[in-house]
């Protein structure tokens, strides 16, 4: 395969929570003439969600948490409902380990298997971040505390478990913002886990 970049010089803009760069690099156009180019982009490692459901019992959990970002693009009172989530650290050597991890921290249920059933990047235009989905059956058993996110970094987070019904409806109606949760309740729609 030949590779349509070259001369890549990477700058960095902030380096603080995540990094900020700005690289400058040389781009064949498709009529094969090379030109420069530049580009921020948000290297934001990478991260993992999960939709967890019962079949049983027809339900799903999600969790409810302040987001800064959508509080300021529009979200009244920026809290969102999502699929429990969380970006992997450097050194998770699997994502399904680390996302089981994830799970537990903000759930507290201990699910002994996760299916994975996607890879995508979140918004490759701007963010090198590429999340795993996974989906995962839940009982009641299961539940080894009351979750709510890791207190030592602040995290503030509601546990919601509801009907799978009740979940597609917020999403037909708008409610539920967040493109993986959006994702993996059609994957379990379209799948018929529920
Ligand atoms: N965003 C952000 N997080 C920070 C910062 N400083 C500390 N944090 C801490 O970083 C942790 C992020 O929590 P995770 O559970 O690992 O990630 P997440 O925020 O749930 O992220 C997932 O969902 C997001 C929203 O859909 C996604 O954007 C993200 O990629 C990922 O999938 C939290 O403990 C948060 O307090 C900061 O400046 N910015
Ligand atoms: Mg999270």
């Amino acid at each position: 395969m030949t590779k349509r970049i070259k001369n890549i010089n990477r700058t960095i803009l902030s380096d603080k929570y995540f990094t900020l760069s700005q690289v400058k690099f040389n781009y064949q156009l498709k009529d094969g003439n090379w030109v420069e180019n530049k580009w921020e982009v948000l290297e934001r490692g990478n991260a993992a969600a999960a939709l967890l459901y019962n079949t049983k019992k027809q339900t799903v959990i999600l969790v409810k948490q302040f987001r800064l970002p959508a509080y300021m693009n529009g979200v009244e009172d920026g809290f969102l409902l999502e699929v429990p989530a969380g970006i992997l650290e450097d050194d998770d050597s699997s994502a399904e380990e680390a996302m089981k991890r994830e799970v537990l921290e903000e759930t507290g249920y201990e699910v002994p298997k996760l299916k994975k059933v996607y890879s995508a990047f979140a918004t490759p235009g701007s963010s090198t971040e590429r999340f795993s989905c996974f989906v995962a059956e839940y009982s009641d058993g299961m539940k080894v505390h009351n979750g709510g996110g890791l207190e030592t970094e602040n995290e503030d987070i509601e546990l919601v478990e509801m009907p799978f019904a009740k979940a597609t409806e917020l999403m037909a109606n708008g409610k539920i913002l967040d493109a993986k949760t959006i994702m993996l309740l059609q994957y379990a729609q379209i799948n018929r886990l529920l």
